[in-house]
């Protein structure tokens, strides 16, 4: 179903909700630039470090797009775990396990309740920036620490420039983007209200700052496309 959440006045902040789950993977392809790409090389990365029986969770699984590809693009078997706190969303990504044939165990969760026993991989595309800095910096040393040996942490996020001008210049681009995908002004400034305060992105420095504060010995840049990042994080 095609995006028009924002084609109407709204006055309220971003939500997961049932109107915005109904045409999220829409909104995702068309909001964020390169999102197949990052999602594929979120796989073929994964897939260079993880054996079978290993287990892989995916914070902020929407639904379910990313475990459904990884599980499509290997032989191996794999414990998938996906967690999200709407319901709406986990509701499609049961469905879409279910059609796909792949077995992910959905978890209807706030990510800081999670133990995350076991981890070899933890993904996270674009859910860390909805999470409040200083729960942010405690959720990514949960994650470190439950981390195996050598696991792998893959994560996206939206970010912005320290240079004012850059960044200001970071959004003028975005928005062309937004543009070409079919956005008109209105949506795209609607949405940037509905977001503001709710999304809340760091910079690249910030990002990595935060990786190796957790205890990460190594974090790099694995794709970016002017205000949205992928990054790759392990723990030796
Ligand atoms: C932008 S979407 C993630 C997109 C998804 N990773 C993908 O690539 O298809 C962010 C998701 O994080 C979930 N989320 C945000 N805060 C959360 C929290 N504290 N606990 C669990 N899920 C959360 C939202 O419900 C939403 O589905
Ligand atoms: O549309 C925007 O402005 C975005 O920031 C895109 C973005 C994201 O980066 O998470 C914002 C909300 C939706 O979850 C989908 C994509």
């Amino acid at each position: 179903m095609t995006d028009k959440v924002f084609e109407k006045s709204i006055k309220k902040q971003f939500e997961f909700d049932e109107e915005v789950a109904s045409v999220f993977d829409d909104m995702l392809n068309r909001s964020v630039p390169f999102y197949k790409e990052m999602q594929r090389l979120t796989i073929n990365f994964a897939l260079n470090y993880l054996e079978e029986n290993d287990t892989v969770y995916d914070l902020g699984c929407s639904t379910a797009s990313t475990l459904i590809e990884l599980a499509k693009h290997s032989s191996k078997k794999f414990d998938l775990i996906g967690i999200d706190n709407s319901s709406a969303m986990l509701a499609r990504a049961e469905n879409k396990c279910k059609a796909f044939g792949v077995d992910i165990k959905l978890l209807n969760e706030d990510l800081h309740n999670i133990d995350y026993e076991n981890a070899k991989l933890v993904i996270s595309n674009y859910t860390l920036q909805f999470i409040r800095p200083l729960q942010r910096e405690k959720l990514v040393k949960k994650i470190y620490e439950n981390l195996e040996e050598n696991g792998i942490f893959i994560f996206s996020e939206k970010v912005i420039s320290s240079d004012k001008v850059l960044g200001k210049q970071y959004i003028d681009e975005y928005y062309e983007f937004k543009k070409t995908q079919g956005y008109s002004e209105f949506e795209i400034a609607q949405k940037r209200e509905a977001l503001e305060n709710v999304l809340i992105p760091y910079t690249d420095e910030e990002n990595k700052k935060m990786i190796l504060d957790a205890g990460f010995s190594h974090c790099e840049t694995l794709f970016k496309w002017v205000n949205f990042a992928t990054f790759i994080a392990i723990k030796k």
